[in-house]
């Protein structure tokens, strides 16, 4: 069994503190004493239905959302928001957005979007930015003469690729993917989900994979949180998961799934 390298303890966010201390409305516990850990080269897939604080606690694993109680640990050092992380982690750590359009700047070419990662974390000195751009296009499936386009030239699966490119650039150990597949047509969907796992193999990535999407789960995860109103209701290796759901929350999730699907 390989080690954990991403450890989540017990964390909880809540929004609307404000609001309580003037006694207006309780706070909402998004994130409710969530734990899980994920190992060396592995997806995990986090699922659940709209609200049920998925994206609550990818933004805290990249460290966009603070959280009031637990710990967050990578290769056993404890992370907090991006703001008090030290390089070698905000490297380590890199997200992937669901709308590729958005999270790309549309007065940016590829390259210059891609690029970005390096005004933080700086390629080796004797590494040639071009050289470097092409390689990362080639490594996501796109041609790299692609370099000098604007994202509203590309489609949104190659947005979606460049982005990816652009976490690949400041070359991390974990990527955390937050419904990064969602925004594109199936056929689209599945060839982003097929690069995600060529790249877990080629290059040693674990990841995260937000999804409410189960049938999305289980072409690429190992194994699956499943999380209900802020709270992990059950979470295991995706085979056992899907084969025996424990809980009436994750076999309905599965219902709908199948429903949707037949
Ligand atoms: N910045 C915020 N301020 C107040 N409430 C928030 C904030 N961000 C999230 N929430 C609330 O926290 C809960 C969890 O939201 P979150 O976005 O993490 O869920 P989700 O499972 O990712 O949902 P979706 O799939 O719809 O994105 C929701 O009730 C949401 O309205």
């Amino acid at each position: 069994m390989t080690g954990a390298r991403l450890r989540v303890e017990n964390i909880s966010v809540a929004f609307g503190e404000r609001r309580r201390l003037v006694g207006r409305a309780d706070p909402l516990r998004a994130v409710d004493d969530v734990s899980f850990d994920v190992r060396d080269g592995e997806i995990l897939g986090v699922v659940g239905e709209s609200g049920s604080g998925k994206t609550t606690v990818a933004r805290c694993i990249a460290g966009l959302q603070r959280y009031a109680e637990g710990t967050i640990s990578f290769d056993n050092v404890p992370i907090g928001p991006v703001s008090e992380r030290p390089p070698r982690l905000l490297r380590a750590i890199q997200m992937v957005f669901q709308d590729p359009r958005s999270s790309l700047n549309p007065r940016r070419t590829v390259a210059q979007c891609i690029g970005e990662a390096w005004t933080s974390f700086p390629l080796p000195g004797s590494a040639d930015r071009r050289e470097a751009t092409a390689d990362l296009l080639t490594d996501v499936g796109l041609e790299a003469d692609l370099a000098g386009r604007y994202p509203a030239q590309l489609s949104g699966g190659q947005c979606q690729r460049v982005s990816i490119a652009r976490a690949l650039a400041a070359r991390p150990s974990m990527l955390v993917c937050d419904e990064a597949v969602s925004a594109l047509d199936v056929s689209v969907q599945a060839q982003i989900l097929h690069l995600l796992v060529d790249l877990r193999e080629r290059h040693g990535l674990c990841m995260v994979f937000i999804t409410h999407d189960l049938g999305v789960v289980r072409q690429v995860a190992d194994r699956v949180v499943v999380m209900q109103r802020g709270a992990i209701v059950e979470q295991g290796p995706v085979d056992d998961i899907f084969a025996a759901p424990e809980q009436p929350y994750t076999r309905e999730l599965l219902g709908a799934a199948l429903d949707l699907h037949s």
